[in-house]
């Protein structure tokens, strides 16, 4: 294992978010091999590597999208191997996908409202009979109070209207509140997106491509963004991104995958300076535009 591939000084805290040993296999095909990561508060770590390297895989398999073949998985510190998407993202694990997700045909606030209530709506333990029976009792309840509109239902709509018109001001969409996401520019839809991932209060926010589609300007104000939100809502990030000004200029370590496996992880400067990553991914271009490799 090279240098940069040991794992660095930023061990103070418990992990929120921990795998050991993660495989997956498709078929013939190891999409990721023996993948180790570690997100406690206040990190912002980036995940890089050329297509098809296993970048959205490794997000797929945190998020329940996908079960390891191998290895675990631990969110809070709980085992979540086989657990279903919602009920890691109610452990505080939420993202946002490379592929705009939105409710199209919903409001930009309405967006954000669905995330807050639903982080509301279920309890996160147990995947049992129980559980099940108490969501249908609380989904029957629920329905009846919107039926009659119950104060106490409509005091509940105004919060869930605060929190979200919050999360909207705090991505710079309050412009856009009663605009339907599908009119939105790329650009803000994808602001909406992670309005809505924060919307479900998380501790760790996995950011699959956020500045793809953007022009220079809306990279640039994603990056100070992205830092904000780290320190606002004391999140631990994990971004995915093939922008290498963006990935290299906010985050304080970087894992490198390639078919699959960690070829490198460290800092910025000794990633880019990492010869298997120029091999691999960067490209002696990079090599000669930013300095020598190790
Ligand atoms: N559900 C699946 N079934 C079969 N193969 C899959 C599946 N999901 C991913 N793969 C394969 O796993 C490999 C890794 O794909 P993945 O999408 O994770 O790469 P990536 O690093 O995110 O690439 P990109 O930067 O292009 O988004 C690819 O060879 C892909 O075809």
């Amino acid at each position: 294992m090279s240098a940069a591939l040991q794992t660095t000084p930023e061990q103070a805290g418990e992990a929120l978010l921990e795998t050991d040993g993660v495989s997956i296999q498709f078929g013939g095909l190891r999409a990721l091999t023996d993948f180790r990561l570690a997100i406690r508060k206040g990190d912002l770590q980036g995940l890089i590597g050329p297509n098809g390297a296993g970048k959205t895989t490794a997000f797929n398999v945190l998020t329940g999208v996908y079960r390891p073949t191998q290895g675990s998985v631990r969110v809070a510190g709980q085992r979540v191997n086989g657990w279903l998407p919602h009920q890691i993202n109610h452990l505080g694990l939420a993202r946002t996908f490379q592929n705009i997700r939105l409710f199209r045909s919903l409001s930009t606030l309405d967006n954000v409202k669905v995330a807050c209530r639903a982080q509301g709506a279920l309890n996160p333990e147990g995947v049992g009979l129980g559980t099940k029976m108490r969501a249908a009792v609380r989904n029957y309840r629920d329905w009846w109070r919107a039926m009659l509109l119950t104060p106490g239902f409509l005091e509940e709509e105004r919060d869930l209207t605060r929190q979200a018109e919050r999360l909207l001001e705090v991505m710079g969409l309050s412009h856009r509140r009663d605009e339907e996401a599908r009119n939105l520019p790329y650009g803000e839809q994808r602001r909406l997106e992670i309005a809505r991932a924060l919307g479900t209060r998380p501790k760790v926010l996995l950011l699959d491509e956020p500045a793809a589609g953007m022009n220079t300007r809306e990279k640039a104000d994603l990056m100070v963004l992205i830092r904000k939100l780290r320190d606002e809502f004391s999140l631990g990030i994990l971004v995915i991104e093939h922008d290498m000004k963006l990935v290299m200029g906010i985050c304080e370590q970087i894992t490198v995958l390639d078919h699959g496996e960690t070829i490198a992880r460290g800092a910025p400067e000794q990633v880019r300076s990492d010869r298997k990553v120029i091999e691999a991914y960067l490209g002696d271009n990079y090599l000669e535009t930013h300095g020598g490799a190790a």
